[in-house]
Order: structure tokens, then sequence, then C-alpha cells
């Protein structure tokens, strides 16, 4: 113990009790001169002061360790990384409850998915489009199936028409109706104008969600550099969520179309919320038997229109005739978001219940910022629990410039970047790749010194569509020259991206101890992407107690 503290001590006891042995023997010399004395009170002064300071010390620690440890994890990436995919899985593990009330609201999201493929086949196969420019057909089509390069088959593709055209228009059109219904139940009719800044009310969303407050809407043009991480703070940017739109659209709709030809729903929608009560809305049928009214009882609910065209959905799907017109177009909807034409009679069935791996492949596009938190359970760290607020942004580049806001005080960066995508080009700009893209992105992030004390994590996403390109024959070294003629199978090309990202890491970061972790992932299936999530939040949670020197 520290000789002051017990000279402290000692001076208090003297004064309690001159018989206790040990007062006595530290009572003050008789004979202290007035210097002595000065100096002794000095001392203990000095003492007291000190062990004033230790039992803060102590007292603060102790309640860091009951406090709740807020960790602040940031998902970055181009859009349709997978991002929201990944934020999905943080919800299915640790917050299932909430996964569960918004799986009926998924309902919508995947009819609209499907009937946006179909209109997709449509448009291909449309016989005015013979003899035109396969770029006219490419620049309406989303991200994940416009495949960079002209198509060898694009001279001419006049003579393969689709015999059975007109009458699959025919019989799908109440599809294509109904996916201007779908728009217009997830749209704000009061606020069209996709640059208005928006402002969404705290507590609408479902328990554990947040939209964040709004400032102005961070649109800005298509071709705006791809990451301007600019240090003056923007306000935070309003949410919004996007779903595709439909192109035969025969009523005017309320709804706004961005640049990239899209739907924006404004973020201040709860559109999930909406959906949830529609969804739930079951009233007792019988109240003896306790039998309830389904969605499926509902003579406007969309099921119905999708249930009734799903025959004609099939046939056009299975038709050989538009599989090779399909092919020449090189239109691989396979691999595109919220494809679920290999099910259609599944998920068109009138008690159709979406299961997980539905709900993992919906594609609904973000805008904005949307912000999930999560309580981790109480450990030997923190007794006072984790908490995790997850921020799922829009990877768009009119939306990056809201990224910057949230590098100020986030822990932990979960950077997607999908390595399949290296056929493909931007939505936003046909002119470029998207693999080009994530590197780009991957180099501004890693660079910036903002970030130099987070922890990055890397998801080499999509590791499943790799394999399978892969194998159907596509060749990296087409599209990325610097392959070269190194084999051509997924060990040696995913390895070789996990090479080029990590090199990239190391040339750029402006921490040279930070350590950046790479994990190659398909965030769609649960059991892998589960299993990463766990290492990740280990990893994190023990940069975080570092940081906070309480390690
Ligand atoms: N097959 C496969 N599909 C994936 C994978 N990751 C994401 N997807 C799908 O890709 C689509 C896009 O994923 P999102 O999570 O919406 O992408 P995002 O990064 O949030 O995109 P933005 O919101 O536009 O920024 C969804 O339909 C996902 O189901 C993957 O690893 N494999
Ligand atoms: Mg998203």
């Amino acid at each position: 113990m520290d000789r002051h503290f017990v000279q402290f001590a000692s001076s208090t006891g003297r004064r309690r009790s001159l018989s206790d042995p040990l007062a006595a023997a530290l009572q003050p010399p008789p004979n202290e001169t007035p210097e002595q004395r000065q100096s002794r009170l000095q001392a203990e002064e000095d003492a007291r002061r000190r062990s004033e300071r230790i039992d803060k010390m102590l007292k603060d620690s102790h309640k860091a360790q009951q406090r709740k440890q807020v960790v602040k994890i940031l998902l970055l990436g181009q859009s349709e990384s997978g991002k929201s995919t990944t934020l999905k899985q943080f919800m299915l593990l640790h917050s299932p409850s909430t996964f569960n009330a918004e799986r009926l609201a998924w309902r919508f999201v995947i009819y609209l998915n499907l009937v946006r493929s179909v209109r997709r086949i449509l448009e291909a196969i449309a016989p005015e489009l013979d003899g035109e420019d396969i770029d006219d057909l490419e620049s309406t089509e989303t991200a994940s199936i416009i495949i960079s390069g002209r198509p060898s088959s694009a001279v001419s593709t006049a003579g393969n028409s689709v015999p059975a055209y007109d009458s699959y228009r025919k019989c799908l059109a109440p599809l294509l109706d109904l996916e201007q219904r779908l728009i217009q139940l997830l749209s704000d009719p009061e606020d069209n104008d996709e640059r208005e800044a928006t402002h969404l009310p705290h507590g609408q969303l479902p328990q554990g969600s947040a939209y964040m407050p709004a400032g102005h809407a961070a649109a800005s043009p298509p071709s705006s550099p791809p990451l301007h991480l600019s240090s003056s703070m923007p306000p935070r940017p309003a949410p919004r969520i996007t779903i595709p739109r439909g192109a035969y659209s025969s009523h005017p709709s309320p709804v706004a179309l961005s640049p990239g030809n899209e739907v924006t729903i404004p973020g201040r929608i709860n559109w999930k919320k909406t959906l949830i009560g529609m969804a739930n809305n079951q009233s007792p049928k019988g109240e003896r038997t306790g039998e309830i009214h389904g969605w499926w009882e509902d003579l406007h609910d969309p099921v119905h229109v999708m249930n009734r065209c799903a025959p004609v959905m099939t046939e056009l799907w299975r038709d050989p005739k538009v599989q090779q017109r399909l092919r020449e177009r090189r239109l691989r909807l396979e691999e595109s978001s919220g494809f679920y034409l290999n099910e259609i009679p599944r998920v068109t069935a009138k008690m159709y219940f979406p299961t997980d791996a539905d709900v993992l492949r919906a594609r609904l596009k973000t805008t904005g910022v949307v912000e999930h938190t999560f309580s981790l359970p109480k450990n030997s760290e923190f007794r006072g629990g984790v908490e995790w607020k997850i921020y799922d942004v829009g990877g768009a580049r009119p939306q990056r410039q809201a990224w910057a806001p949230y590098f100020d005080d986030v822990n932990a960066i979960i950077f997607l970047a999908p390595i399949s995508s290296f056929d493909q080009v931007l939505a936003e700009d046909p002119n470029i790749n998207r693999l080009d893209d994530s590197l780009q992105l991957w180099q501004a992030v890693v660079s910036n010194p903002l970030l130099q004390k987070v922890n990055i994590i890397l998801f080499l996403n999509k590791c499943d569509l790799l394999k399978r390109k892969l194998e159907s024959g596509v060749r990296l070294t087409h599209h990325m020259t610097s392959y070269n003629d190194r084999p051509n199978d997924y060990e040696s090309v995913s390895k070789y991206f996990r090479n080029k990202f990590g090199a990239m890491h190391h040339h750029y970061t402006p921490n040279k101890a930070r350590e950046c972790y790479v994990h190659f992932t398909s965030v769609t299936d649960t059991r892998n992407t589960q299993t990463i999530i766990s290492n990740v939040r280990d990893i994190i949670l023990t940069g975080n107690l570092k940081s906070s020197s309480l390690m």
C-alpha cells in the first residue's frame, strides 16, 4: 500500500482513538518543528488526493462495465453487393422476432420481383425490338443481368421471333397492371419527388429498426465520382426505398422515377409497417372454431392475379424459343436479383408464406441509410450487454455521398464486394465494369484517414454465383486482362481476388498496423453466413475492447 495512504489513514485514526497502538505509533513526533509539520501535512493532503483519484477510477471502470457497450457497424459496397441481405442475416440471428414480423410484408416484394422478371422476358422477346441496337435494351435493364461486351448474336435476331408472343402478352397483361398496383401500394402519394428531403418519425418501424433522421436527399447525377468522401459533413440523408419499375405502365402512377429508370419509394413511408398491418389483418371467422380470414380470402389481394397467371408464366419461362431469345440477348435472369421463376407454383400459391430463403433472396433497393439495433446478451466483459447498431446504406453511385457522415463514430466496416460481377456493368453507368467499381470503392474506403482506426472486414461475396459462372465457361481473363492465362477455376480466381483486394488494403491503408479480415461469402446462405457473422462479432468486440482500453 502507498506510504502516504497509510499516513493519511493514520491522521484520521489519531482523532478517533489514541489507545489504538497503530495510531499512537504514527503520531507526529513531540518535538516536530513547524517546517516538519508543514511538510507532513502537505504529504497527507497529497495522499488524500491520490486516494480520491484511485477511488474515482475504480468507480468509472465499474460503471463502464455496467454500461451497455455500443458497437457501430457500417455496411458498405456497391448496389446489389449484398448489404441489406447481410443485415437480414444479422436479424435472423439476433432478432428473429423482428425478422418474423416482417416476413409477410416481403410477400409483396417477392411478387414484384417475379412480375418484373416476367416483364423483362416480355421486353426481350417483343418483336418490335428486332433489329434495334441491343444497347437500347440493356440500358433499361437493371444491373445484374447486364453483361459487358456486345452479344455476338446481336447482329441479327430478327428471324428468331417467339410465335406465342402476342398470346403471352395478352394473358399476362393483368400481371403488368398488378406491378403498378404493387408499386402504388408501397408508395407515398404525398411525396413523389425523389430529391425532396423527408423525415421519418422514430418508432414507426418494427421493433429494432429505425430510419435515420432526414436531412437532404442524397441525390446527385449518375456521372458523379464513384465516392466523394468529403470531410465536410452534409446532414444525414433521408431514407428511401426503391423498387423496380414496371415498363408497361397503363395507369398514371404517383411514383417518382429515378434517373436509373427505377421507382423510388420515399423513405418516410413505413412500407413494412403498412404491409405487416395488411398482412396481419386477419379477423376471426368463427368465434368458436378460432378460424381466421387469411389474405387469400380477400379477393383484392395480389395473390389472386399471381395465382391465375401462374400457368402462363411457367409456360413462358419454359418455352424453348423464349430461352433461345434470352440467350441471344445474353440475359441471364437466373443470376439476377429477386429470381423466383423456377418456383412459380410455390410462390404464387394462395397460402404462400415466404421462407427464410425467400426473404433473403428478395430484392429491394435501399436509398438513404437504415439503422438497425440489436442487443447482445451480457457477458463477463460487459455486464450491461452490448448494443449493436448496424447501418445499411444505399450502394448506387448517387447514394454514396450519404456515407461520409457515418464515418466519424463507426467501430467497424463490413465491405461487400460481389466478385461474381466481373463481367457485368453498373446499372447507373453501363460504361463501368462492376468489379472495377468495387475495387475503386475499396481503395477509397481503405485509404480514408477518417477510417484508419476502424476495423475492416471484407466479404468477397456472391461466391456461389462466381462458381456457377466460371463452371458455365465465362472466362475472367476476357474481362480482366491482368488475370492472364491463369486457370479459370474457382480456387484460382477466388484466391486472385483475395490477393488483389488484400494488396490494395496493404498499399493504401494509412494505418499499417490494421489487419484486414477477409471472408469468402454467399450471404444468401444462412448456415455459412451465420458462422461468419459470429466470427466477425468476436473480431469487432475484441477490437472494440482494445480501443476502449478495457483490455
Ligand atoms: N446468389 C446470391 N445472391 C445474393 C448474394 N448476396 C446478395 N444476393 C442477392 O442480391 C440481391 C441484392 O442484394 P442486396 O442485399 O439487396 O444488395 P444491396 O447491397 O443492399 O444493394 P443496394 O440496396 O442497392 O445498395 C438480392 O436479391 C440478394 O438476395 C449471394 O451471395 N449470392
Ligand atoms: Mg440494400
